[in-house]
């Protein structure tokens, strides 16, 4: 996988089962947002194959419907409620809104305007999305970014309800994440060289 002129990912192989977590560590550029966003299938590798269930992944559209993504951006309309935000990813109804309110502890702010949020209420929202996509593979970059230790304790019961469900998980992190047995893989240092500095 190249970003401009430069490989940032080279024969990275992984593999995930039902219930598996997986965490993608390295330093600063490595290539971690750049595998999630590739397996979130945001952008296309240069080379290699994704499968699914043993099928390679063609249809994009397909692959989206099985996948929850919370990137750096919280996404959040500022003008609306956080209610009204989340509604519009509650395809299960209100009780389901709801329910994903109370696994965050954000029931109590559910009418605010979602520009008034903290960046750690942001962060709980975008986790509350991700419950509601109801979706078997979640993609998490930095998911605790901005919590607090309580809010950490709750990211931690929601990954393991998913992934005692059967679904999977695979998570950026610079910090320890409350995702037991979960495997690791790190990504090398990125590779510097001259022209990366030109112009
Ligand atoms: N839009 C872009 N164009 C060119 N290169 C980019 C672009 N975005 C990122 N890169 C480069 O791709 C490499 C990987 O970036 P990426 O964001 O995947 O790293 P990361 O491991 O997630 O880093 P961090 O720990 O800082 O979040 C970096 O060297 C970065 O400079």
């Amino acid at each position: 996988m190249f970003r401009g002129e430069r490989l940032v990912l080279d024969r990275v192989s992984l593999k995930m089962h039902d219930g598996e977590a997986l965490l993608l560590t390295g330093p600063n550029g490595a290539g971690k947002s750049t595998l999630l966003r590739t397996i979130a299938g945001l952008r296309r590798p240069d080379g290699g194959t994704m499968r699914w269930d043993g099928r390679a992944v063609t249809d994009f559209a397909l692959h989206a419907t099985r996948l929850a993504y919370l990137g750096h951006l919280d996404a959040l309309k500022p003008g609306l409620t956080l209610a009204e935000n989340l509604a519009l990813f509650a395809r299960h109804g209100e009780a389901d809104l709801s329910a994903a309110l109370d696994h965050v502890d954000l029931q109590p702010l559910a009418d605010l305007p979602a520009r008034l949020l903290s960046a750690g209420q942001k962060r709980r929202a975008a986790i509350a999305r991700v419950l509601l996509a109801r979706a078997p593979l979640w993609l998490l970059d930095e998911p605790s970014l901005g919590l607090d230790a309580a809010a950490i304790g709750r990211l931690g019961a929601v990954l393991a309800a998913h992934r005692a469900q059967g679904g999977m998980v695979i998570a950026t992190t610079h910090v320890p994440l409350p995702l037991p047995e979960a495997a690791t893989l790190t990504l090398a240092p990125p590779v510097l060289s001259l022209p990366d500095f030109a112009a």
